[in-house]
């Protein structure tokens, strides 16, 4: 079967959405196919050639969602630029959105030539996967398609238009588009979103109340899953927060290397808004973007502000909470609290600025890297302390990963396909990173860190 669509976003307001027609493509070809996807979807890979999944055959008429977003603190109304829901589809009573990103202009692209290139969205593609395997709420990407069409960006490439399927796109930045722009609409647009994503709420007393706290809670997690991995999105705009806790917009992340919460790649990030320490003040920040898009409800139902700030009171004690109980889980330790533990170690992690990966490999099984940082008396002594409460082996296993992608490795296999037009690198990248838990022979070449001075230079880019 190809896809089965029922979208139910055409039946909201029209000022949500606009119908859009994906630009035509000569010769699509598939560079690459998420056969794992294909199957917890449904999907017949023989039913899904090219010409489907470049939008050149439609189910359905597709729509370009509207949003709006601060965008490095500063609010813009947006809207999908470049980016096009085929439909949603249905498969086992779940509902998931088809975008395609890349396949032309839409109303919302102002300037932007709708267009997008290989070697981004290759990337894209590689790094969700990488997350979804980290067991990471991601986005997840079904195919990559090259086109015909010639990008410019900073070089010329190929275009490429990458299919992505996510629970939904509704971000933080839908809210605010609805708020500002169709706020008799916000009750209904609300209670939308409340039955695709959190149905159990309606069940409860305050519904809307509950549905900021779930909304809070899975951003929550998601930005702990990212600091877990040493992830670093890279634009945290409000309209790159989905509201179901998916991680998405893989433009300009990067993994970090050498633990430095000052850590940032991407070329407009100036002032390390978005650094990975960042990440955390950061969505709270966004949060109460989000709560403040929610005001229009606190005169249409029974919610008021106060508890929404009330509840955004709680960020710190629940992240605290949620951050020490995955930084034990690295460090293995199996009881509550040992929080100063955690904190010396964190110390020791920004002086010595070790690989972050590594560094809990080391500490699981010592004598694995031979990094002078290991062979101090600090690190031994830091050893010893966490092996009396700690360094649980199962337990490490699961939170800490032996493979991430890293970034000058992805760079090389970027770089092998548009030289040489040969994926095989970066299709062993994606082997290794299909199980970044579990040991495998031909895996240690993926584990070195670049040299720092790689790092130092390494520059990630939006909009490519
Ligand atoms: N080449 C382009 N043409 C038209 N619009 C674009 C282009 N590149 C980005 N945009 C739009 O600019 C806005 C901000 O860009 P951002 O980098 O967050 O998005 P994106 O990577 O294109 O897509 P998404 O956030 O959906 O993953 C988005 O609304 C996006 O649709």
């Amino acid at each position: 079967m190809a896809f089965s669509f029922d979208t139910t976003y055409k039946n909201l307001d029209a000022n949500l959405y606009s119908r859009v027609t994906p630009k035509s493509i000569a010769n699509p070809e598939i560079l690459l196919l998420n056969t794992g996807l294909c199957t917890d979807l449904g999907l017949d890979t023989a039913a899904l050639n090219a010409t489907i999944l470049a939008g050149q055959e439609l189910l359905e008429e597709p729509i370009a969602q509207a949003y709006a977003g601060h965008q490095y603190g500063s609010f813009t109304v947006l809207g999908d630029g470049r980016a096009m829901t085929l439909g949603e589809h249905v498969h086992d009573s779940s509902r998931w959105d088809i975008q395609l990103k890349g396949s032309g202009r839409t109303p919302y692209s102002g300037r932007g030539d709708g267009k997008a290139t290989v070697s981004s969205m290759l990337r894209e593609y590689l790094y969700s996967y990488a997350m979804q395997r980290l067991n990471i709420n991601t986005s997840r990407s079904l195919a990559v398609i090259e086109t015909d069409d010639v990008v410019e960006r900073r070089q010329r490439e190929a275009g490429a238009i990458l299919v992505r399927v996510m629970n939904s796109h509704i971000r933080y930045g839908t809210f605010q588009y609805v708020a500002g722009h169709a706020s008799d609409e916000l009750q209904r647009f609300t209670d939308y979103v409340i039955d695709r994503h959190y149905p159990q709420l309606n069940a409860t007393a305050r519904t809307y109340l509950e549905f900021f706290d779930a909304v809070m809670q899975s951003s929550i997690e998601m930005v702990v899953d990212w600091l877990r991995v040493g992830f670093i999105h890279g634009v945290m705009n409000t309209d790159n927060m989905s509201i179901d806790g998916e991680t998405f917009d893989y433009g300009p992340c990067a993994f970090m290397n050498y633990y430095d919460e000052q850590a940032v790649f991407s070329s407009i990030d100036k002032h390390g808004r978005y650094a990975f320490g960042n990440q955390r003040p950061i969505l709270r920040w966004n949060l109460e973007r989000f709560a403040e898009a929610l005001q229009p409800l606190c005169t249409q139902t029974a919610l008021t502000y106060d508890e929404l700030e009330g509840k955004l009171d709680e960020f710190e004690e629940r992240f605290d909470a949620h951050y020490y109980t995955m930084m034990r889980s690295k460090l293995g330790i199996n009881s509550d609290g040992e929080d100063e533990l955690v904190d010396e170690f964190i110390e020791w992690l920004r002086k010595s600025n070790a690989d972050y990966i590594n560094t809990f490999l080391e500490l699981e099984t010592p004598g694995t890297f031979d990094y002078p940082e290991f062979a101090t008396a600090e690190f031994e002594q830091l050893r010893d302390k966490l092996a009396a409460v700690g360094l649980d082996e199962e337990l490490m296993q699961e939170a800490n990963p032996r493979y991430i992608p890293r970034n000058y490795l992805v760079e090389e296999a970027l770089d092998e396909y548009l030289e040489t037009g040969d994926l095989s690198k970066f299709k062993g990248l994606l082997t290794v990173l299909e199980n970044p838990y579990t040991s495998t022979d031909m895996g240690s070449q993926f584990q070195q860190p670049p040299p720092r001075e790689f790092d130092a230079e390494y520059t990630t880019y939006c909009n490519t």
